[in-house]
């Protein structure tokens, strides 16, 4: 099953058969909303609005870890994040799509993860992006005539504020980042330890503050460009859904927890046991 995350400006998609919103419950509370699932194209899908719809949750406060399980537990192999963004690149520019491949993570203030005390485990994040998932993605927004960058450093800032000036230039001509955005994790790293194949699409909607022939970033001008992205962003995913059976993944997204659980199988929680059954179900057993 191809599940989509919509970001900001996106609280639903069309041209689903046998559409049916539903209510799912996990071990870690209710997630941002109800799912919409149905078929595109002949594929199951998923879309869930990462901020609720009528954006109720703020970047800090979505239930990253709800969002992850309920996907997964609906029966999700694939996620896919659809994300508005600031650029720091002149050439990514407003109403591009940039198909990130790194993150550099700057929250504060989330749970990051499912496991803790009682089943610690460690998965490699060396690699974020289910590249297989990343590439039919970008090809499917090529498709709907959009103007697609290959690769891209995303920030993740904690906000709700955008950034200062000083940051926004830190981020990008120290660190070399390319896109920021607020919500992509913990999101990646839940995907990744639920073994989920995770990809994101950053929709550039502003050059944050930095750029001096454009103004700070503000809601305003981010909402016009996502209602001129609306179309593309559709578009895309129903040609995903099209081409969605070639995507290979060459992450290894799908083994990521073979290696990872540290805790000996004698000093395991059972509640935290009772509570990993959608995510970590296929190693615990
Ligand atoms: C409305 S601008 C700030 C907001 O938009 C992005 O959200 P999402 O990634 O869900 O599209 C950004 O990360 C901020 O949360
Ligand atoms: N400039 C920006 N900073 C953080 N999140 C954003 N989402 C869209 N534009 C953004």
């Amino acid at each position: 099953m191809l599940a989509v995350i919509g970001g900001s400006g996106i609280y639903d998609i069309d041209g689903l058969e046998e559409a049916q919103w539903q209510s799912v419950d996990t071990p870690w509370g209710a997630p941002s909303d109800q799912i919409l699932t149905g078929r595109l194209h002949g594929v199951a899908m998923a879309f869930l609005p990462r901020h609720g719809r009528g954006h109720v949750h703020s970047p800090t406060d979505v239930p990253y870890r709800a969002n992850i399980d309920a996907l997964k537990r609906l029966g999700a192999t694939h996620v896919l994040s659809i994300s508005a963004c600031g650029s720091f690149r002149d050439e990514m520019a407003p109403g591009h799509f940039v198909m990130v491949d790194q993150y550099i993570d700057r929250t504060v203030s989330r749970e990051s993860s499912f496991f803790g005390t009682g089943c610690v485990a460690h998965v490699s994040m060396a690699h974020p992006i289910c590249m297989g998932l990343s590439r039919a993605a970008g090809d499917a927004a090529r498709q709907a005539g959009v103007t697609v960058h290959e690769g891209g450093t995303y920030l993740v800032m904690e906000g709700p504020q955008f950034s200062t000036l000083a940051e926004s230039r830190m981020y990008r001509e120290v660190w070399g980042c390319d896109v920021i955005g607020m919500t992509n994790m913990p999101e990646a790293k839940l995907a990744r330890e639920a073994e989920l194949h995770y990809a994101t699409i950053a929709m550039v909607t502003d050059y944050d503050s930095w750029h001096p022939d454009h103004g700070d970033v503000d809601v305003a001008s981010i909402v016009a460009v996502l209602q001129g992205n609306a179309a593309h962003a559709r578009d895309t995913v129903a040609n995903l859904a099209r081409i969605f059976g070639g995507a290979g993944c060459p992450t290894g997204c799908e083994t990521a927890l073979d290696f990872a659980i540290m805790t000996a199988p004698g000093k395991r929680d059972p509640v935290l046991l009772g509570k990993l059954d959608a995510v970590a179900g296929r190693v615990l057993g």
